[in-house]
């Protein structure tokens, strides 16, 4: 193989020497639809919902998932969030849109967001969603003046910064105390809130919320967050004679993405979830909550792999030898973004020996666009076709059209059958939105 990497899910390397995904060739792939292009192997995204429901929901029938729906949402994704009975979270109206329109059931929807809008917030209670996730003073008195024109109680639970520092990117912590998410508990900003809530007529108070950041890769993490936050219900209950019903954990699981990734498995990180908040109830003598987590990446991410034909090389002999494709920060910004490693094989060398190390580089016109450092291939040539593995979360879903280049298709694979899901833009669709004020025509 050219390079040391994990195959996951249904990769294999098929008689031609080429990668095969969901039982299709990827050279084939990428002859009759295109590159670059976005993989999503079907089976593989199925058993990690399954896992995640069978750890969560087939334990105690009450606790929830929810699909974190920014980390890759179109229409196809959420029949298969439906299918295999997770709900889902959302951060805003348009992936609210795109959940119904899908037929996903409201009241598996759990509203997010930092800074909703009124319109976003009266279509969320419009529709009924399950909750709506109330980040901060100005957004719990948004709600509920919204609440009182509608004439209706929200569900709704309090995000709250519990003060933990997950040891992530700085750019994907979020539960530290200085968040711009959540209500901080360690100035009493957390208690009063709840206190406010329960103090109004318009809110139905479930319980509490809390994401401490995304690629943990440890478990201590996710036991600190449980137990921090069962101490903070335990004070709440004994501050307000309030019995929280839900505790949402948020989501956060990392996965394997380059050498020196170890992730806990899904099953790992739920035993460690519930146990942490198992043990919290027991001291407290508090009645278990519903526990709910909002997994993204660990789901979609491994299932995806995004394929690329190879262009211009440009050695600098004894330096670095740069081979550019024909994507990178515009359908993968994590490199640019938080240094995130990757790694790939040449798709359709893919049982060749390594020969040489080349870099990454993609076609935009940025020196930072560099997709993977010093990666071991079989010799390269223009034509080739590079797989970038685990890119299905946060790659298609943070795409960009910078250097007016187009968003690439998204193919369903799943027992050799291919069916495309998104379609890649054209150049019509670029200039579809632009307009010529008359005294330009
Ligand atoms: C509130 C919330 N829930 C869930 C997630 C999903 O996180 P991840 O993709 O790391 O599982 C995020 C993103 O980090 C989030 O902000
Ligand atoms: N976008 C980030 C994850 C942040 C998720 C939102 N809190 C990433 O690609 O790693």
């Amino acid at each position: 193989m050219s390079s040391k990497v994990r195959l996951q899910g249904t990769m294999r390397i098929n008689d031609k020497g080429h990668l095969e995904i969901g039982g299709c060739d990827v050279v084939d792939l990428a002859a009759s639809l295109g590159t670059p292009l976005y993989i999503l192997d079907e089976a593989l995204l199925r058993q990690n919902c399954r896992r995640y429901y069978q750890a969560f929901t087939g334990q105690n029938e009450n606790d929830l998932v929810l699909y974190a729906s920014k980390a890759f949402l179109v229409l196809a994704m959420a029949r298969i969030i439906q299918d295999e009975g997770l709900g889902l979270d959302v951060v805003s109206g348009g992936e609210l849109a795109i959940a119904l329109t899908a037929g996903f059931p409201a009241e598996k929807i759990f509203l997010h967001g930092n800074n909703k809008s009124a319109a976003e917030i009266r279509y969320a209670l419009r529709c009924g969603v399950g909750r709506i996730v109330v980040d901060n003073y100005y957004e719990l008195e948004l709600v509920e003046r919204i609440c009182g024109e509608m004439a209706l109680k929200a569900a709704i639970l309090l995000r709250i910064a519990p003060g933990i520092e997950a040891h992530s990117h700085s750019y994907i912590s979020t539960g530290q105390v200085d968040s711009k998410f959540g209500f901080t508990m360690e100035n009493g900003d957390a208690l009063r809130a709840v206190k406010k809530a329960l103090a109004s007529p318009h809110f139905e108070l479930k319980g509490v919320h809390c994401h401490i950041g995304s690629q943990i890769l440890e478990l201590e993490a996710f036991r600190l967050a449980g137990r921090v936050m069962m101490d903070f219900l335990a004070e709440a209950r004994q501050r307000t004679g309030w019995t929280a019903e839900e505790l949402d954990l948020g989501g956060g699981l990392g996965v394997y993405y380059s050498e020196g990734d170890d992730p806990p498995t899904i099953e790992e990180y739920a035993r460690a979830v519930k146990e942490s908040v198992a043990d919290k109830c027991r001291e407290h003598a508090f009645p278990r909550p519903r526990i709910i987590v909002e997994p993204g990446r660990s789901i979609v991410s491994p299932a995806g792999t995004t394929v690329y034909t190879i262009g211009s090389m440009k050695d600098i002999p004894g330096i670095r030898k740069y081979v550019a494709v024909d994507g990178g920060m515009t359908d993968n910004p994590r490199p640019a973004l938080y240094q995130a490693k990757y790694e790939g094989i040449i798709a359709n060398k893919a049982a060749e020996e390594a020969a040489e190390v080349v870099s990454i580089t993609g076609r935009c016109c940025e020196s930072g666009d560099m997709l993977i450092w010093d990666l071991p291939v079989p010799r390269v040539e223009a034509g080739d076709l590079l797989a970038i593995f685990s890119t299905g979360a946060y790659n298609y879903s943070m795409s960009s059209n910078y250097n007016a280049l187009l968003r690439p298709a998204v193919v369903l694979v799943l027992d050799g059958k291919a069916d495309v899901i998104v379609e890649r833009e054209t150049w019509g669709d670029l200039i579809r939105n632009h307009r010529l004020p008359e005294r330009l025509l």
